[in-house]
């Protein structure tokens, strides 16, 4: 109960209350529609037999758009339970140039029109509301469909109401007090990700609602808010472009199914549809014909740290260029002009010529080449029924089959191992076993594929969210390219790059996707000032830190492998009498994991996060630094920082991602020499 404001008490009373009518009104049509639906259901069993087609699929239609119609009520209701917990979170009252009157807007996280038409809550999407994240008190504009609305911010007002209770107002001068910013950080982590709609920054803002440009590039330090920032953008274009935009037309891209659980939560919340989620092994997954395994991308990362094998470094890093991709590319263009090899078609008494063949699969280039022969089929038989060559008419599987064995090969495979041959670098393709593809070569051979075979296009799809840009490499561009000719958003953090051999960088990406517009972030939210301070050391990087302070980091030498146990479980102790939610043990490799999984799980239930995990659960988590990539947890340990552990600058890298996921306390431990990385200086 806020006693500084009793009218904000008295308002919000009174929005609850209609809030609570207009459930009740949603209330009774869910029983009428119920009663409805029975009733036809009932009607059709009882009458069936006597309905002809048409009738049964009229009563039929009619019932589906019964269950149409209360499936739309039931939404609306989720939307109004949720408003009544939470109606607003923040008020501005706004004066229009030229007029006296003051607009009180409140802003939620969805719009609710009382019965009187009037707009008791506007959706913080609204034109209006962008006001809130981008103007202090005094002069403020916003940009209506039908132009630009100047005037005056009068008063600006943050809330927090929780179950229908104000818990505290703030009057606030500033953008979004940092107030109300540091209580929501200094929260406890959650199973999953939260919306910020309360709190987004100016610059967040910015980008979330940037429609300038068709493909997005952030660039942002770890906890800067990359994630939350493009999930709430696309919540913003499924709100503003409703009419022909709808959740499965959204695709993210994240790294694993693990980020995917973790980040699942905020559409919803934010009253959207979750949107398709996929990782780059689902994609792949889809194109590759059934027959044809791949090593997972998680597989051979592990597999290099534990074992460093020189041929295969060569082969990633090979792959990984964008050198790569313009062999692969003058390859293509090779295949096109000399693997077809045009012969006349001749069929009883039909003979095509060359020529014609050579012609119409020149005119088909920009097809894939098996695509081109169906093509050319059509053409053969319009020809032959056109010039009435002949009565009896080949069929068209026919014909194909005879164009393509003009083609050098019948399928990508053979062709993709020859462009090794081509280069002059035979050594360079290798299946890890029984035909299975290596990580580095299932997108080179997609790409091919697309060139040769086609794909299905994925048109359906407006617009597609790509996390952890930093990871993918060259070749995997080209064919998200290739399948999504959509508006792009794109984000990450070069300076967090889990992939060693991957050459990939800011200005490459650039290049690939030479239209884009790039943003960069170097505020980051997620960590305490300390904690901050000290990644940022590690990594030498320009990070500006949110003033909310907390614990030292603590860097604990032990003599043997056995006091460093003692330890972690020491602090998993402390762990469980404090008020945190999450702990994260992150180990750089899989080996280091499974030693400590081991001994701990014999005290305490630890979840592990491995290849195949789905879900990211609360209490005590041990990971890879590469499945914690994006993930948060209040307190981290690092264990086994030792000198032969963590030397080059990609294991600089490794530490720097680690230490980043602590939200609020952060403990690095080792049982030899400490890293030189980790500087004592540091704390
Ligand atoms: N404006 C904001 N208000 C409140 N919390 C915020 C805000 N911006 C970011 N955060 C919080 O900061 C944390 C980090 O956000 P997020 O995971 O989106 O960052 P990121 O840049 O994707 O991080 P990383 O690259 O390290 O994975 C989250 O807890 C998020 O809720």
């Amino acid at each position: 109960m806020s006693i500084k404001f009793p009218e904000e008490n008295i308002h919000l009373n009174i929005t609850i209350e209609k809030l609570n009518n207009y459930l009740k009104e949603l209330d009774n049509k869910v029983k009428l529609y119920e009663a409805e639906f029975k009733e036809s259901k009932k009607y059709l069993y009882q009458n069936r037999r006597d309905m002809d087609t048409m009738e049964i699929f009229s009563n039929e239609k009619s019932i589906s758009q019964i269950v149409n119609s209360g499936d739309l009520i039931l939404k609306q209701k989720i939307k109004i339970e949720s408003l009544i917990d939470t109606p607003y979170f923040a008020r501005i009252d706004f004066k229009y140039d030229g007029e006296d009157e003051v607009e009180k807007v409140y802003i939620g996280r969805s719009a609710f029109i009382d019965s009187f038409g009037d707009m008791l809550i506007y959706d913080w999407r609204a034109p209006i509301s962008s006001m809130y994240y981008d103007f202090e008190l005094g002069y403020a504009s916003y940009d209506a469909p039908l132009g630009k609305v100047e005037g005056d911010i009068t008063l600006k007002r943050q809330f927090k109401i929780t179950k229908s209770k104000m818990d505290y107002v703030i009057e606030s001068a500033l953008s979004i007090g940092d107030e109300i910013l540091q209580r929501e950080l200094s929260n406890t982590s959650d199973q999953r990700m939260k919306n910020i709609v309360s709190t987004i920054q100016k610059e967040q803002n910015k980008i979330i609602r940037n429609e300038k440009t068709d493909i997005l590039v952030i660039q942002g330090v770890a906890g800067s808010g990359k994630t939350s920032i493009a999930l709430h953008r696309v919540a913003y274009f499924l709100y503003k472009y409703r009419e022909y935009l709808s959740a499965e037309n959204v695709v993210v891209i994240s790294p694993n199914k693990v980020f995917s659980d973790y980040i699942s939560n905020v559409l919803p919340e934010l009253g959207e549809e979750p949107i398709i989620q996929l990782d780059f092994e689902d994609i792949a997954k889809e194109q590759l014909d059934k027959s044809l395994d791949f090593e997972r991308f998680a597989e051979q990362v592990s597999e290099l740290l534990d074992n460093p094998d020189k041929d295969k470094i060569e082969r990633i890093s090979f792959k990984s260029s964008l050198e790569f991709v313009l062999l692969l590319d003058e390859y293509i263009s090779y295949i096109d002009t000399n693997y077809f090899n045009a012969v006349d078609y001749i069929y009883n008494d039909i003979c095509i010529n060359k020529e014609f063949i050579r012609s119409r699969y020149n005119a088909y280039k920009k097809r894939p080449i098996f695509e081109r022969f169906d093509k050319i089929a059509d053409d053969i038989i319009e020809k032959i029924k056109s010039e009435k060559i002949s009565e009896k008419i080949p069929s068209k599987g026919e014909i194909r089959k005879k164009l393509i064995s003009m083609f050098k090969y019948n399928n990508t495979l053979g062709l993709y191992k020859e462009f090794f041959k081509y280069i002059d670098r035979e050594s360079l393709f290798k299946f890890k076993c029984n035909n299975q593809l290596e990580n580095c070569d299932v997108f080179p051979y997609i790409y091919l594929k697309i060139f040769i075979e086609g794909i299905e296009g994925m048109d359906d799809i407006k617009h597609v969210v790509i996390d952890e840009m930093q990871d993918y490499t060259p070749i995997q561009y080209m064919v998200i390219k290739k399948l999504y000719k959509c508006k792009k958003t794109i984000l990450g953090d070069f300076g967090q790059c889990v992939n060693p051999y991957n050459s990939n960088s800011l200005k490459l990406l650039l290049n690939i996707f030479d239209n884009s517009e790039v943003v960069k972030l170097n505020k980051s939210y997620r960590s305490t000032y300390e904690i901050i301070k000290f990644a940022e050391q590690i990594l030498k990087q320009d990070i500006e830190p949110i003033e909310r302070h907390g614990e030292l980091p603590n860097i604990i030498e032990c003599s043997n492998l056995e006091t460093e146990l003692k330890q972690i479980e020491n602090i998993i102790d402390n762990f469980n009498k404090s008020d945190y939610s999450t702990i994260g043990i992150i180990c750089k490799t899989r080996k280091h994991v499974k030693q400590i999984y081991d001994k701990l799980r014999k005290k305490y239930e630890v979840n592990l996060l491995d290849i195949d995990s789905l879900e990211f659960k609360e209490g005590i988590t041990i990971s890879t630094i590469h499945m914690s990539k994006g993930l948060e947890f209040d307190e981290i340990i690092i264990p086994m920082v030792d000198s032969n552990n963590y030397e080059t600058d990609y294991d600089r890298n490794l530490l720097y991602i680690a230490c980043t996921r602590a939200m609020h306390k952060l403990t690095l431990t080792c049982h030899n020499k400490v890293t030189k990385i980790l500087n004592k200086s540091f704390i």
